[in-house]
């Protein structure tokens, strides 16, 4: 879907991207992780031309990108920035619509559009007329999503989308968003700087440093098998919770006791739950269970750390 080989870009006083190759399949997400200054704006910018390479190549769909019209390319990409960058003088509603009217879109196709998306996104309908300065940062990130996804994107691109949230808004904004269906459709590349962000998010995650890709992988993959040691101290302060969002309870099933049937006060979690998501909706010893094939398989909060350990250990043994 997006190939990105060799790609640097180079300032007249500095080396933003160093020699950058990485692709990224249909439906994936790959997240870009690093330090601020590490190119991984840079780097995003150039997948939709903001920015012009100074060499190497990005195919979109198999098409090199500077082969194609601006407008279409921009048209097969969302763009998703911090601040969202909504027009102030626009409704909600008009900055929604801004692609469609571009594409012109018939009145009636756009509006429906508009609905649709504040719907998923949980605007409450009165807000289509409203401006952004009425509405809460949360909000506004919703519409700046709404109106990246308005001209139905196969791409979207992200930039620190969250960042002007406090961390309660952004986990649970997150959280949803992972859960959108049409958002699970996208081929994704973000861009942030926290490392939570990353592995909730990303099914790969490139940790940049120095305009250079570092390591890139699953989160698993950078959390166990890290190639050097600034992906390790990387992620060292985190570790232990981020194991927590490297597996899910399908991961962990081998080390949990099994049940003939479900217990009738229990919670039933899909398996690919990531464990994160467990413990932060089990309180004290309650039990939850998770079917696996043909299994009811039971845990606690206290049972999952035990269980990690275990699977942690026969990680690093295979
Ligand atoms: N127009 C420019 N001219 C010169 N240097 C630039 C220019 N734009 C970016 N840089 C430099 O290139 C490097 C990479 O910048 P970039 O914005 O891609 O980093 P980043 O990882 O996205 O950081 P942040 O998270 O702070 O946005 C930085 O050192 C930056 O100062």
């Amino acid at each position: 879907m997006i190939a990105v080989r060799h790609l640097t870009k180079q300032y007249p006083t500095h080396l933003a991207v160093d020699d950058v190759s990485f692709e990224v399949g249909a439906r994936e997400t790959l997240v870009l992780l690093g330090t601020s200054g590490s190119g991984k704006t840079t780097t995003l910018k150039m997948i939709n031309r903001l920015i012009e390479p100074t060499s190497g190549v990005i195919e979109v769909n198999g098409i090199a990108i500077g082969e194609r019209k601006l407008h279409e390319l921009r048209r097969e990409i969302g763009y998703v920035i911090q601040e969202t960058g909504l027009f102030p003088h626009y409704t909600i509603g008009e900055n929604i619509a801004l692609v469609p009217r571009l594409l012109q879109w018939d009145e009636r196709k756009t509006q429906d559009r508009i609905r649709e998306l504040m719907a998923m996104l949980r605007l409450p309908e009165t807000f289509v007329k409203a401006y952004p300065s009425q509405l809460s940062g949360g909000q506004r990130q919703r519409v700046g999503l709404a109106r990246a996804l308005a001209a139905q994107p196969s791409i979207l691109l992200m930039d620190e989308p969250l960042g002007a949230l406090d961390p309660v808004t952004r986990s649970a904004i997150r959280r949803e968003f992972r859960n959108l269906e049409e958002i699970r459709q996208k081929t994704i590349v973000l861009v942030t700087h926290d490392i939570r962000e990353a592995f909730e998010l990303g099914d790969r995650v490139a940790l940049m440093d120095g305009g250079r890709i570092q390591q890139i992988g699953t989160p698993r993959e950078l959390l166990l098998r890290p190639v050097n040691e600034f992906v390790r101290n990387f992620f060292a302060d985190q570790w232990l919770s981020l194991q927590l969002h490297a597996f899910s309870l399908q991961d962990l099933s081998p080390y949990l006791p099994d049940e003939a049937t479900s217990p009738p006060e229990a919670r039933l979690f899909p398996a690919h739950t990531q464990l994160a998501d467990v413990m932060s909706e089990l309180s004290g010893s309650e039990t939850i269970v998770f079917q696996s094939s043909q299994r009811f398989i039971t845990i606690q909060s206290a049972t999952i750390w035990p269980a990690l350990g275990q699977l942690l250990q026969h990680q690093s043994v295979s």
